[in-house]
């Protein structure tokens, strides 16, 4: 498939894919969920890749969730896939299936669905401009996956619970002693580490390590079951006027008044 919103390029063994929206931060839309889902499966069965990188162009952010400019749930002719219109569901599972460790590498926000993705990979590995955080409660989502209950086997239930409901910002640091990156270094320094990191992964056994990722999975996979139910149930939110005020406020740049939309 041609690719219009990642790039994708394969290096000694590893396999770089990069969000390329940097106007918006990295903001994922339905055609880019499916161009991610491809790339990981390229990547993720072909034997010479012994490493997945993700990331985001630029400098400002790795991604900060869905493009909330771009609502109208079509990629390509109008085709719609996936149960809120974007595939997301199936771009968490993928991150998890391939057999391969995904290394996320952040600069700037991972933020809301961006946070998601970064929390899913099998490492992170953050420059030091790195912030991370949930807004869904702030503007009208929620993941209610892996993205809430795989983020407390993370970060721990309490951690996972602030995160959500307050909505604040983590620096790297804050995320590298809660659990949420495993490395932190200089912004300058973050694809040398990156790189170094990837080297010894594709000198190691992949069969190893692909069983090791399957066996760390089967502890959470039922999450991906929780995950399915509640899409049903954000689809139905994401209709109501309470999503839609906090969706319509993030873009008229003004505070939601989410209290006077509940019924
Ligand atoms: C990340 C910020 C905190 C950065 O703040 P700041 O440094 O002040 O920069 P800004 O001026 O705000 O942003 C620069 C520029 O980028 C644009 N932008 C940033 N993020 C997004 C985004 N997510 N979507 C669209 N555009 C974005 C921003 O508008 C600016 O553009 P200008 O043209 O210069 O004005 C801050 O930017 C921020 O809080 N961003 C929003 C984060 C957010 O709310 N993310 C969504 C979380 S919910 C989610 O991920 C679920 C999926 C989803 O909602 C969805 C998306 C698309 C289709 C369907 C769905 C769905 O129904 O699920």
């Amino acid at each position: 498939m041609d690719y219009e919103d990642i790039l994708y390029d394969e290096k000694n063994g590893v396999a770089t894919i990069t969000i390329n929206r940097p106007k918006v931060y990295n903001a994922f839309r339905p055609r880019t969920c499916v161009e991610l889902i491809d790339a990981f499966l390229k990547a993720g069965w072909n034997e010479e890749i012994g490493a997945i990188v993700l990331t985001g162009a630029g400098n400002k952010a790795f991604c900060t969730g869905g493009d909330q400019s771009d609502h109208d749930g079509t990629y390509g002719d109008g085709e719609t896939r996936g149960t809120i219109g974007m595939p997301v569901e199936e771009l968490h599972t993928v991150i998890r299936d391939v057999p391969k460790p995904v290394i996320a590498k952040v600069r700037g926000y991972a933020i809301g669905g961006g946070n998601v993705l970064a929390t899913l990979c099998d490492m992170t590995i953050a420059g030091e401009s790195a912030i991370f955080g949930q807004v869904g409660p702030k503007m009208g989502s929620v993941d209610p996956g892996f993205g809430t209950a795989y983020l407390a086997r993370v970060v721990g239930e309490k951690k996972a619970r602030e995160i959500w409901y307050m909505c604040r910002r983590y620096p790297a640091r804050e995320a590298l002693a809660m659990g949420l990156a495993n490395a932190v270094v200089p912004d300058d320094k973050l694809d040398e580490e990156v790189d170094a990191w990837c080297a010894e992964l594709v000198e190691r056994s992949p069969t190893a390590i692909a069983i090791a990722k399957k066996s760390f999975n089967a502890d959470s996979d039922n999450i991906r079951g929780i995950g399915g139910l509640g899409m049903q149930a954000l689809r139905l939110y994401y209709n109501s006027a309470e999503s839609k005020e906090g969706v319509n406020a993030l873009n008229e740049k003004r505070k939601p008044e989410f209290r006077k939309h509940m019924k």
